[in-house]
């Protein structure tokens, strides 16, 4: 039995091109499974670097990661990024409508798409009333926040790292996303690593606390907050 998701440890990163600049040194961390961890730290700070970084969209400088207790160099990236997948606060629609960029998880992952789960997971999220075949480029910001994470969700990942993704969304949309996440993470253990700005979500959604400051990732439970 596999108690952590993902573990890092010694993970350094510094960007080279604004004069060395660094933004974290030698950071661990543990996801055990289905965790409910809300990342929290002042802006610019590198939060969303870790989440990329742990999401494979970016490198780090050194250290190690491990994901369901094997080393990233002994995963294929894309079966890592299958298990483990950031959702951005900007997400970029693919070409197509949002069928098409739903599909597409699917395809590059060589899963079978589930038009059943994703229709739940669209009206989960308030999108159900949203013709599927409409252009996904004329979506509006929040719109194409829930889809992206829809697209993400169908993948049906052990592990969500969720950057801000609620930023551009009203009240409503907002409480759906959140209960759509925590409902996932109770029924199918889906773990989470989310960035949050906003006290009282953070203490909606979080269970444990990552904060980030300082190049020093510290955790704890969430009377933190
Ligand atoms: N590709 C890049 N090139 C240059 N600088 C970068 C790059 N990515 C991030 N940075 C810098 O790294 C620092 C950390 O950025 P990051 O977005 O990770 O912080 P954050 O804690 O997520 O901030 P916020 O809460 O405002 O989203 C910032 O100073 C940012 O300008």
């Amino acid at each position: 039995m596999i108690d952590n998701i993902l573990s890092f440890t010694n993970l350094s990163k510094t960007i080279s091109s604004v004069s060395n600049q660094i933004i974290f040194s030698k950071i661990a961390g543990t996801v055990p499974a289905g965790e409910k961890i809300v990342f929290v730290g002042p802006s610019g700070q590198g939060k969303s670097t870790l989440l990329r970084i742990l999401g494979l969209l970016d490198e780090a400088d050194s250290g190690e990661m491990l994901l369901l207790g094997k080393p990233l160099h002994e995963w294929n990236p894309q079966a890592w990024r299958m298990n483990v997948c950031y959702v951005s606060q900007t997400p970029v629609m693919l070409e197509g409508s949002i069928e098409d960029n739903l599909r597409t998880v699917s395809r590059l992952h060589h899963t079978e798409y589930d038009p059943a789960y994703a229709a739940h997971l669209m009206s989960s999220v308030g999108l159900g009333d949203m013709g599927l075949s409409k252009e996904a480029s004329t979506l509006s910001g929040g719109e194409k926040q829930r889809v992206a994470l829809v697209r993400s969700l169908l993948l049906r990942p052990k592990l969500l790292l969720l950057d801000e993704i609620t930023s551009s969304l009203d009240d409503v949309s907002k409480y759906a996303v959140e209960r759509l996440i925590t409902d996932i993470n109770r029924q199918e253990g889906t773990g989470y690593a989310w960035i949050s700005h906003d006290r009282d979500q953070a203490a909606r959604i979080g269970e444990r606390v990552w904060s980030l400051s300082n190049g020093t990732l510290s955790e704890g439970g969430i009377s933190c907050l």
